[in-house]
């Protein structure tokens, strides 16, 4: 590991960085292996399971990247942190926790067991699938095309650009999502659902079809390690309660029923999808300058190859390992 250069941004230390990254992504792509493509939704297994990329964007703009980073994908659950900031913003904070909890579950992204077992009085968190349906229930609008209106817009806001919507994804979803129907009429069934379950359904899976790339989710993430600031113009995209919120549920709850040991062997906010997608946002650390991007950065990872959990095996390998070399870790 290079020691002892305070100033990232010259030429050299950008060949070092980035020859480095180039070595951990080709060492970790040959992990891909461990992992399947989701084809639960039959639309993507159509995704090359030996695909692994990486953008990292600092907050002074410095940027590495590395592997399959053009690839675009559709945003999965990473969605699920984009619907609850916009319906914190439309909403309210408290609005929004009044309906949907704060806290880890330790199972898998699509169970249903804890909401009956626990009887519990509103979803546990946004992040998994009943607590996701339930944000797309509060969303204000009539219509799917509605509710996702302002979440185009903030995706807009961060990344300079309208990203669009996977259509054949967001088809092999609805006909395919047996799932995710049954977990709507039990939200239904017990009253959490805001508004009519089909146009919450069909928000859903629409916004869990957006396409983006690693770089948009670089971009995001450095803008919610920012706290909601894009340091570019120092506007606020995301009211700073708001970001810090995502933040702490992208670290309980991000990774679904590997979010403890994420915390614990790379410990940064990330949000995974079963594309393959992880998006993490590191805060600014103070404790080693002679680290790159201390003063925060946004981190976007494609690799479609899934472990157990749904989250991708060599993204999470390559992160834990970036972590561990560049002290990443906010703990
Ligand atoms: N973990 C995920 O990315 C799940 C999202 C997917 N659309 C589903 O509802 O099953």
């Amino acid at each position: 590991m290079v020691q002892g250069t305070a100033n990232w941004n010259t030429e050299e230390t950008q060949e070092w960085l980035q020859q480095y990254v180039d070595d951990w992504v080709a060492f970790y792509r040959k992990h891909t292996g461990d992992g399947h493509v989701a084809s639960y939704i039959p639309e993507l297994k159509n995704a090359d399971p030996d695909d692994l990329g990486i953008v990292i964007i600092g907050k002074d703009g410095m940027s590495v990247k590395s592997g399959d980073t053009e690839i675009p994908f559709t945003m999965q659950s990473i969605s699920k942190a984009i619907t609850f900031i916009v319906a914190c913003m439309e909403r309210g904070v408290s609005y929004l926790l009044q309906r949907v909890d704060v806290e880890p579950t330790g199972e898998a992204f699509n169970s249903i067991m804890h909401l009956e077992m626990k009887q519990v009085k509103k979803p546990l968190n946004p992040f998994n699938n009943a607590g996701a349906i339930t944000v797309s229930s509060i969303l204000p609008g009539d219509t799917s095309n509605e509710r996702l209106e302002p979440v185009f817009q903030l995706l807009e806001n961060m990344l300079g650009h309208r990203p669009a919507m996977n259509h054949d994804v967001f088809k092999s979803e609805r006909d395919s999502s047996t799932r995710n129907r049954a977990i709507g009429y039990y939200l239904l069934e017990v009253g959490f659902l805001e508004s009519d379950l089909d146009v919450t359904l069909e928000t859903y899976f629409k916004q869990c079809s957006i396409d983006v790339t690693i770089d948009d989710l670089a971009r995001i993430g450095m803008i919610l390690a920012n706290d909601g600031m894009d340091p570019k113009n120092d506007v606020e995209i995301i009211p700073r309660q708001i970001a810090r919120i995502t933040k702490v549920l992208m670290l309980t709850c991000g990774m679904y029923d590997a979010s403890g040991k994420f915390a614990t062997y790379v410990g940064i906010p990330a949000k995974s999808g079963v594309s393959g997608g992880i998006l993490a946002a590191v805060p600014p650390r103070v404790r080693d300058e002679s680290m790159p991007f201390t003063r925060g950065c946004g981190i976007g990872v494609y690799g479609p190859a899934l472990g157990d959990e749904g989250n991708s095996v060599a993204g999470i390998r390559l992160l834990r390992h970036i972590a561990t070399q560049w002290d990443l870790s906010i703990f």
